[in-house]
């Protein structure tokens, strides 16, 4: 079954759709972003989170110090690097990782093999922030990576409608989404629900 990532939650009413409607892992945003919380806020909604369901930090090139006040505040299962970061910054801080790459063409995806991390998650560039701008990117990319899919995390402008084609073209261990749950600027409970359970229905080509 493939796995889903809710990120960008702000709310605990939002918090408890996801994990009740069966996603795998929450993001929390501590970067600059129309989502970005602060650690103190995202340790209260993490008291809504059962231990089954991963919390998920996500950074755009953070110094180590904020990446483990966090990670020790919070209690976060992985660390998302959504920047530039290095493969030795993220080596060097040794927490389980995800490392976003923004996909304009194929040389993006094959910066993935420099690096040695959990998950590798393919994402649509950003716009007004590093990520998070709803837009999807050449699934067709991917095709030729040579990441196994059990690794990979499909994001970028997934939504409802979309997220089961996307499962069964490119296969991949899980997908994240952002403002595809959203409505107005906020997220949707009712979305958060349908999403997940259009993403965990379907089956992908691979696994
Ligand atoms: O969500 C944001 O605002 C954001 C800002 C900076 C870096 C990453 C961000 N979000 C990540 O991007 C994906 C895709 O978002 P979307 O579904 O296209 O809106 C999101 O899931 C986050 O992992």
């Amino acid at each position: 079954m493939t796995k889903v990532k809710i990120c960008g939650l702000k709310e605990v009413e939002h918090v408890k759709a996801a994990v009740d409607a069966g996603a795998s892992f929450i993001g929390f945003m501590f970067a600059p972003s129309k989502r970005q919380i602060t650690i103190n806020h995202a340790k209260e909604l993490a008291k809504h989170v059962p231990t089954h369901v991963k919390k998920v930090g996500v950074f755009v090139n953070p110094t180590k110090e904020e990446v483990c006040e966090a990670v020790e505040t919070v209690g976060l299962d992985f660390v998302q690097y959504h920047g530039h970061e290095s493969a030795d910054f993220i080596q060097e801080l040794g927490f389980p990782s995800i490392k976003a790459f923004s996909i304009r063409g194929y040389e993006d995806v094959e910066k993935a093999s420099q690096y040695d991390v959990d998950y590798y998650l393919f994402d649509a560039p950003g716009t007004d922030f590093a990520g998070g701008s709803g837009r999807v990117f050449d699934w067709t990319l991917l095709e030729e990576a040579t990441i196994s899919k059990d690794r990979v995390i499909l994001a970028g402008g997934l939504n409802c409608k979309n997220v089961c084609p996307a499962i069964q073209q490119v296969s991949p261990f899980g997908v994240d989404v952002s403002s595809g749950v959203e409505r107005d600027g906020r997220k949707d409970a009712d979305l958060i629900k349908k999403f997940i359970q259009a993403a965990t229905t379907v089956k992908g080509v691979y696994i």
